[in-house]
């Protein structure tokens, strides 16, 4: 079993290591709970790919911020708009552990310090493969950024689909929910806001 970590400020706490077998006997009671016969050969391995496709799908419980951006702070001149769009993301509901799925953009102006590009890709995916809602997504991205640049501002806009309303409940096919959360000069000036949406579109 992991080591129980627990998570500044939300009262979230988690095992550093996933215990495969533990969750591959859950995931044989959970298809025999659904009607199915675990022992049949198509299902014989699917406990054990379950476990492996969770602990996956959950990796961002086990990275840290630190670890995925590494040294790819840099010391920067000037103060333009970044604008990084479109990042594919999937993450899962915390509500039905369905699939939400969709885009994020990111706009920063910096202070002194820039960001390896990757690592926009890469600190998207480390909160995404969670449980999520879609509105924390969008500001545990910008709270990051904020936290790991210091800049002058940053925004992040989320865009999602959620199978939990396509595949079951309301059933709504079309509908996408965009979510945004913006800090420094981007919540504060109305111009700054308006030129990164602008470049969204
Ligand atoms: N705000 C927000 N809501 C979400 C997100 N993902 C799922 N939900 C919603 O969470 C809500 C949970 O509502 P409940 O009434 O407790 O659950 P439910 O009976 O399964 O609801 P229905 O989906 O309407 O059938 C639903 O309205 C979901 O659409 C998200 O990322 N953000
Ligand atoms: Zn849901």
């Amino acid at each position: 079993m992991g080591r129980m970590i627990e998570v500044e400020d939300t009262g979230l706490s988690f095992t550093s290591d996933i215990d495969i077998d533990r969750m591959s006997a859950l995931a044989l009671e959970w298809l025999e709970l659904i009607g199915e016969d675990p022992r049949r050969e198509g299902l014989i391995k699917t406990p054990d790919r379950m476990a492996r496709a969770w602990a996956f799908l959950t990796k961002g419980y086990r990275e840290s911020l630190e670890e995925i951006v590494g040294g790819a702070v840099f010391e920067a001149e000037g103060s333009e708009m970044v604008v990084i769009k479109g990042i594919e993301y999937y993450s899962m509901c915390e509500h039905h552990l369905l699939p939400f799925f969709g885009k994020v953009h990111i706009g920063y102006i910096p202070r002194k310090k820039i960001l390896g590009l990757s690592k926009f890709g890469r600190i998207t995916d480390m909160f995404a493969r969670r449980l999520q809602v879609q509105e924390r997504l969008s500001v545990q991205i910008a709270q990051a950024i904020w936290d790991l640049l210091e800049p002058v501002g940053v925004g992040v806009v989320v865009e999602g689909q959620h199978m939990c309303m396509m595949m079951r409940g309301v059933e709504k096919q079309h509908s996408s929910t965009t979510s945004s959360a913006m800090l420094g000069n981007f919540r504060e000036d109305a111009k700054t806001r308006d030129e990164f949406l602008s470049l969204l579109r």
